[in-house]
């Protein structure tokens, strides 16, 4: 197999991006230790952008500059977290994800500097999220709390908290480890309580597709089951029409003995509806399952509750 020599990894200059090429980068020197890498930094509408997401037209607001710079040939490798890729359409044409790296943690966990856990809150405690996935949840399990918008990335969150614009935050477990901040780790709030966003805790990896040299090798780097589990959630999301304000909530499992379950839950922004379906799987289609279990929502009446949040 023809190897590349170099591979120019873009990035987003967050603590978070950086420190996903880094873990790229050093599984990518255990597999082949004589391929050299470099990283080239951009900054998209979403790092800029202070204001609601939605303004921009949704999540692809951390993905169009980075797309970019790999189809004009700038780079030959994308990271990605999963979560934040767009399903409701295809990938950029010419590109392709090679590879899921293996999945890290999938539960979101609660911030509070007092140490208390969610359950121990107050009634009118503040919680930073902007997320619809999270207020919508948080509005059936404690109705008592209060959702303040809270955007940023996860270093700017915790200084927000510090600062006193909100009482606790929620923010995934998984990058928290990777910005080196699991001591502000509180409360891991179980999938049952908070499900995951469709995606959680996993990294892709995005090249040309015509670059066949750096797809064979960094599919090397690629997780099995968690490709699996990948391909059923993107599945659900895309036959939802998800977007990036959706209230959808999605969690495959691999199991060892190649059977695949997933959990989908679709939520009104008050908690009042909520719609959950599960099923499980042989080892074979991830597809059909995403599939099946997105019609049982939609049975359920999912497109008026996904349509009456705005884009
Ligand atoms: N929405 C931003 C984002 N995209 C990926 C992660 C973290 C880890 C992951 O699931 O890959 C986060 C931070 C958060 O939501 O707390």
């Amino acid at each position: 197999m023809p190897m590349p020599e170099l591979i120019r990894i873009v990035s987003r200059s967050s603590p978070m991006a950086l420190a996903q090429v880094e873990r790229v980068r050093s599984e990518l020197a255990v597999l082949h230790p004589g391929i050299r890498t470099e990283v080239v930094p951009v900054t998209t509408a979403g790092d800029r952008w202070p204001g609601a997401l939605s303004a921009l037209g949704g999540k692809g607001a951390f993905t169009k500059e980075v797309d970019a710079a790999l189809l004009a040939g700038e780079a030959d490798l994308a990271v990605h977290c999963v979560k934040d890729v767009p399903a409701d359409r295809p990938l950029p044409a010419g590109t392709v994800f090679a590879a899921f790296l293996k999945r890290d943690d999938v539960r979101d966990a609660l911030v509070h500097p007092g140490g208390l856990t969610l359950d121990e809150l107050p009634d009118g405690t503040r919680i930073g999220t902007s997320s619809v996935r999270r207020v919508a949840q948080l509005a059936v399990s404690h109705p008592g709390l209060v959702c303040v918008p809270m955007r940023g990335n996860a270093n700017r969150r915790l200084e927000k908290l510090d600062a006193g614009e909100a009482d606790a935050l929620l923010l995934a477990v998984a990058g928290l480890r990777r910005i080196g901040r699991e001591d502000r780790i509180g409360e891991i709030l179980s999938v049952e309580s908070m499900c995951p966003p469709v995606g959680a805790g996993i990294l892709a990896l995005q090249c040309r597709e015509d670059d066949t040299d750096t797809v064979d090798t960094v599919a090397g780097l690629g997780d099995a089951a968690t490709w699996r589990e990948t391909t059923a959630e993107r599945m659900l999301l895309h036959v939802l029409q998800g977007h990036c304000n959706s209230p959808i909530a999605g969690l495959a499992r691999a199991e060892r003995d190649g059977r695949l379950s997933l959990r989908a839950r679709v939520f009104s922004p008050d908690g009042k509806t909520v719609l959950d379906a599960h099923e499980w799987a042989g080892p074979l289609d991830p597809a059909t399952l995403g599939t099946s279990v997105a019609v049982a929502l939609l049975r359920q009446g999912a497109r008026d509750v996904i349509d009456s949040i705005p884009h």
